[in-house]
């Protein structure tokens, strides 16, 4: 027996996270943008790495996910998957679907949706939206890509709300958000995010559906949860949202390491005679 591939945990797929949710299992889900990272997370065990269109912010620096672009997520993609095959291949990968990439017709989503799969060897798209996208996810769903939905706060309609307010608090919007989560789940979508909307909501969406939800700021009843990893490992200085838990200091661990090297240079104490030729 091949001891190697015996000792490789298998692949997580949609139906593992179905049975997981059935199993009363917690999903874990992060964001990786690129290669090194997605390799540290395969090998710490998340379950899921979500090539995020936060990239858009994290990584070029734009003031909202709006502008990234599908080479771009590809890109980001292509990486992350060559990580995750390089480490112990156990993540699942999903990829954001980015703005204005499958919101005109669905004809243009599916074709989008081929060309973000065909690309690299990713498990799946997410997509924002409820019943207006149902159509478009049945289609995608039907020719075989997986897709993820995502509810409550959808930062590509960012423009329409204005804020990053907690969503869906009144009864109107906690109706409509629970119909399009049922909705998203007859289209096919074998899971859904949940942002930053009210515990209690979130608790009955997944109550109400078979598929896993995914909560952001949407309490611990969620099946899963998902956070930006610059977040959680203190990367980001201004962004601290009360749904972001932070585990690691890495803005000041990096920072101290620079000065130490520059530090160093400046001294003509780096490099050594052992670290020279
Ligand atoms: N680094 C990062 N982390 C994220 O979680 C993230 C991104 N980027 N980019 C894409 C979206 C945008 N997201 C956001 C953005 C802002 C808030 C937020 O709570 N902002 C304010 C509150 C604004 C208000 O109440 O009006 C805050 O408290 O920081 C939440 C999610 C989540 N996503
Ligand atoms: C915050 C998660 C859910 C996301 O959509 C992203 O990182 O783009
Ligand atoms: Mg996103």
């Amino acid at each position: 027996m091949n001891r190697r591939v015996q000792h490789k945990a298998a692949h997580v797929t949609t139906r593992r996270l179905l049975d997981m949710k059935q199993g009363k299992e917690k999903i874990s889900v992060l964001t990786a943008y690129d290669y090194t990272m997605a390799r540290i997370l395969d090998r710490a065990g998340v379950d899921v790495i979500l090539v995020g269109d936060s990239a858009s912010n994290v990584f070029a620096g734009h003031s909202t996910t709006l502008p990234i672009t599908i080479e771009e997520m590809i890109y980001h993609a292509k990486a992350v998957v060559k990580g995750v095959q390089d480490e112990s291949n156990r993540a699942m990968v999903v990829v954001d679907m980015p703005f204005m990439s499958y919101q005109i017709s669905g004809d243009e989503a599916l074709r989008n949706a081929g060309k973000i799969m065909k690309e690299h060897e990713c498990d799946a798209l997410k997509l924002e939206g409820g019943m207006i996208i149902a159509d478009t996810v049945k289609r995608i769903t039907d020719v075989g890509i997986p897709v993820m939905g995502h509810l409550g706060l959808m930062p590509q309609s960012i423009y329409k709300y204005g804020s990053y307010k907690v969503r869906a608090e009144e009864e109107r919007e906690a109706d409509q958000l629970l119909e399009d989560a049922r909705a998203l789940e007859e289209s096919g979508a074998f899971a859904v995010v949940l942002e930053k909307i009210p515990s209690a909501l979130a608790a009955e969406v997944t109550r109400s559906l078979t598929i896993p939800t995914i909560g952001i700021g949407a309490g611990v009843e969620c099946d899963g949860q998902v956070l930006v990893i610059n977040d959680i490992l203190g990367l980001n200085r201004e962004f601290h949202p009360r749904f972001v838990r932070q585990y690691a200091d890495l803005n000041t661990v990096i920072e101290d390491a620079v000065k130490s090297y520059v530090h160093d240079v400046r001294e003509r104490s780096f490099p050594s005679a052992d670290e020279s030729y």
